[in-house]
């Protein structure tokens, strides 16, 4: 566990950039410090890692200040990985992950093997091993960036607005691999960012900074929506705040009906009965396979839904895998049918039922209900090369060769 203990960093010039704050960061999880720009939240991190020195309070680190061993030892426990990655550009790919296997005093062979597998581990190919960085895509290079932080095995994480210069498809991409890599592997992540959105979907906890450093709340994400400690907070979360929180309900007790499911293949009368037998507007018709292929429509529906053409059909929309995905991708796909109803598939993305609006709604009462209540529960190239070489002495001097060569 990472103690943060009415912590406060005066500046030299006076600026109070934290002020006396204190968290509790628990080991093996996701801890996100957001706010807005200039609240403290590098400073916070880099206090972490003593790339800035407190000037007040204490930070332990499994019960032991930070400072009772060498500023090295401790970076080494702490892998860091900063906006645009940072990665040393005269150095391919498969060097820069196996820097500080390295630098550990690890051969070549063994510290390029590890880089290998963390190559592997986080979804880039193994034929970039032998580029150099500005032969990768942004997005390439942040896995580059996260590859190299996790080199040497540490227990912790820190992460400084990883993917905040790539584009949104790229970020959720990284996002959904942070989290997998996370399942697998249970650091103990402290996770910078100013984006609200990012911190809900990546944080097992988060805090919500003020400027000035101070702390405005520290809670998990579902508690954060649910019960913002003041409106700072509930400004900070924005709109929809009621929808957002139905990510975290699960859609597993969601009601279904299979009732106006038909096979293409299906007779004539099973057609008709399932037509009159069936709750919803129209019928859901699946493949052979039992994959949805579209609603019967108003056409179908006239005729006493006795013919099925698959070239009138209304389009099913995206379906939700039931029980993985929340109540809030159920309702999503809900409003976005054309019927109103929601498809509901199994991990194979076969047709397990379908529900309605109404239901959904339903069960959305019935999960506030059970949680006890709707209301509770770029910096210079220089600046660069000074926080590279502040945490690391193989990247000063990387940096140092670069700047020769420039
Ligand atoms: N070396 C420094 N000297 C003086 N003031 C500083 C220094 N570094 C940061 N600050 C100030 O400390 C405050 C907090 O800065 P910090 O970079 O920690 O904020 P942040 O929340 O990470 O901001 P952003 O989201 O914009 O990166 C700001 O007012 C900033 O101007």
């Amino acid at each position: 566990m990472i103690q943060i203990d009415s912590v406060t960093k005066r500046y030299p010039d006076g600026t109070v950039a934290v002020d006396e704050l204190s968290l509790e960061i628990p080991d093996g999880s996701i801890t996100v410090l957001v706010g807005p720009s200039g609240c403290g939240k590098t400073t916070t991190l880099r206090m972490i890692n003593r790339m800035v020195e407190l000037t007040g309070g204490r930070i332990l680190l499994d019960g032991a200040d930070i400072h009772a061993q060498p500023v090295n030892a401790l970076r080494r426990s702490m892998g860091y990985v900063i906006q645009n990655a940072g990665l040393f550009q005269h150095r391919t790919i498969v060097d820069n992950i196996a820097t500080v296997p390295r630098m550990l005093g690890w051969d070549r062979d063994r510290a390029r093997k590890r880089a290998r597998d963390l190559m592997d581990r986080v979804g880039l190919d193994a034929s970039l091993a032998k580029r150099y960085p500005y032969q990768l895509s942004g997005g390439q290079q942040q896995r580059v960036g996260v590859a190299r932080a996790l080199a040497a095995d540490p227990p912790v994480l820190l992460m400084d607005e990883p993917f905040s210069a790539v584009d949104p498809i790229v970020r959720k991409v990284l996002q959904a691999e942070l989290l997998r890599i996370q399942a697998e592997l249970g650091k103990t992540i402290v996770f910078v960012t100013h984006d609200i959105d990012e911190a809900i979907k990546l944080g097992d906890m988060v805090a919500v900074l003020r400027t000035g450093g101070k702390l405005a709340q520290y809670a998990p994400p579902d508690e954060l929506l649910s019960a913002p400690a003041d409106a700072f907070v509930e400004d900070f979360l924005g709109t929809d705040r009621g929808i957002r929180r139905l990510s975290f309900f699960t859609s597993a007790g969601l009601e279904l009906t299979t009732a106006p499911i038909i096979a293409v293949d299906s007779s004539a009368a099973q057609v008709a009965e399932r037509t009159k037998a069936s709750g919803a507007p129209y019928l859901l018709l699946t493949d052979t396979d039992g994959k949805p292929l579209g609603w019967t429509g108003p056409a179908a529906a006239a005729k006493g839904g006795a013919a099925l053409s698959v070239a009138e059909l209304l389009p099913h929309g995206r379906p939700f895998v039931f029980g993985k995905e929340s109540l809030r991708d159920a309702l999503d796909c809900a409003v976005l049918s054309p019927t109103g109803w929601a498809v509901a598939v199994d991990d194979g993305g076969r047709v397990v039922g379908v529900t309605s609006q109404t239901t959904i709604a339903e069960a959305i009462r019935g999960a506030h209900a059970e949680r006890g209540a709707a209301g509770s529960p770029s910096a210079s190239a220089k600046a660069a090369a000074a926080e590279a070489a502040a945490v690391d002495p193989a990247i000063a001097e990387s940096k140092a060769a670069e700047s020769k060569a420039v």
